[in-house]
């Protein structure tokens, strides 16, 4: 049926940190979709800005007085179209003037609100605008936590994850990565005397730990519930470089400063050590070279994911690509303030044989629609083990998964 956007709606509401953010509802006349848009704190360089000056409340002034005039009336599958048109109305490079969480919410709000009407699911719907094939993505789970979403006594690395591999359904996949985080509490319980069941913005565990205490400690969790899962978990990490990069050297408040060789050395050792299955920003975010020659001597031992280099920009993915900077990129649908900039990123990378990982916020909403966007075209989602906002997207994998009849993203190691 054909739709008509009738009415666009903003409210501010609080994400996961307990910061303000916007919420955009895109109302085709009882038929409405809902985005609210999630936050970062280890924020790429690059990324496209996510609040005006002026706030939550600027972004809403916009919507209500630039954007809602052009919309209204406009058929919501036209989905690149408005995207395009909300780049328009900003005006920037960067989306700074609107705030690319006002975009976002106003594009995905826009695409749910399509799907809805057409009786899809927006995986479904996202398929058909990409003409991908879905498939139910290996999730990512953070275990422990530090970096900038802890405090100072935490780990230096920011994401010590663990991903299931050949789960035999999503839904197992998910539970695993849960059993994992119930297990490495149990660990820090025992061993780390201070511990005291601190969680990170993410709900990762944050404990006084060395990189290499902390992936020993995944290890001995993994090898239990490997064996009461009856499949293979892998660890892995995002080691945001670019936090600890200083200019000429990694700063490690717990071990010697690196510098660039000895980062990648240091890496590579760590991917040897553990058998890391994914490590995220290993690199310094201006640092293709650096990214390059990792992923050259990883080969395809291991997956080198490219976040805060990218930041979902489809020119940045190209120019990696071009250097082979990465063989893995990460998708935040807010870095780049669209739903068709985010496909458009995902099919770069996916034209240079990466795999695509569609990644929430530290500062998250209970949103799930990226679970949607990584079943229509992604091979990993990165959204936690536990906690509601994270769980949101989780627990809509295995609805969606349970409705569709989907196959596993990922077999083979
Ligand atoms: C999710 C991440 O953190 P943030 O949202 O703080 O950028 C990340 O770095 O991958
Ligand atoms: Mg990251």
């Amino acid at each position: 049926m054909k739709g008509e956007i009738k009415d666009i709606r903003t409210r501010k509401l609080l994400n996961s940190r307990g910061e303000e953010t916007i919420e955009v509802e895109v109302d085709l006349g009882g038929v409405v979709g809902r985005f609210s848009s999630p936050s970062g704190a280890s924020v790429g360089e690059h990324e496209a800005v996510a609040l005006p000056e002026g706030g939550v409340d600027k972004s809403m002034d916009l919507i209500d007085n630039e954007v809602k005039p052009r919309l209204l009336g406009r058929d919501p599958t036209e989905q690149f179209e408005i995207d395009s048109l909300l780049k328009e109305i900003d005006g920037t490079e960067n989306f700074s003037r609107l705030g690319s969480n006002a975009s976002t919410a106003v594009s995905i709000a826009t695409a749910k609100a399509a799907a809805k009407n057409e009786g899809m699911f927006l995986y479904e719907y996202i398929s058909v605008l990409t003409g991908s094939n879905p498939s139910i993505p290996l999730p990512l789970g953070n275990i422990i936590e530090g970096g900038e979403h802890a405090g100072e006594g935490a780990t230096e690395i920011q994401e010590f994850l663990t991903i299931p591999v050949n789960p035999p359904s999503g839904q197992q996949a998910v539970f695993a990565n849960a059993l994992v985080h119930h297990e490495v509490g149990r660990i820090l319980s025992k061993e780390i005397p201070s511990f005291g069941g601190g969680k990170g913005d993410e709900l990762g565990w944050v404990a006084p730990l060395t990189t290499e205490a902390a992936l020993e400690i995944l290890q001995k969790a993994i090898g239990k519930i490997s064996d009461k899962v009856g499949f293979e978990i892998k660890t892995s990490l995002d080691v945001a470089a670019s936090e600890m990069w200083d200019g000429s050297v990694y700063k490690y408040r717990r071990d010697n400063d690196r510098d660039t060789e000895s980062q990648i050395e240091f890496i590579t050792q760590l991917i040897n050590d553990y058998d890391l299955y994914y490590v995220e920003d290993p690199l310094d975010e201006n640092d293709f070279e650096g990214f390059s020659k990792l992923t050259k001597k990883i080969g395809d031992k291991s997956l080198i994911c490219g976040d805060d280099i990218f930041t979902t920009n489809k020119e940045r993915i190209q120019r990696g690509m071009e250097i082979g900077a990465a063989n893995t990129v990460l998708i935040k649908p807010n870095q780049i303030g669209t739903l068709k900039d985010t496909l458009k990123a995902i099919e770069v990378a996916e034209k240079n044989n990466c795999y695509t990982a569609v990644s929430h916020r530290s500062g998250e909403t209970t949103d799930s629609a990226i679970a949607h966007i990584a079943v229509a075209c992604s091979e990993i989602i990165k959204t936690g083990a536990i906690g509601g906002e994270r769980t949101a997207k989780l627990n809509e994998l295995i609805r969606i998964e349970e409705n569709g009849n989907i196959p596993v993203a990922i077999t083979g190691d």
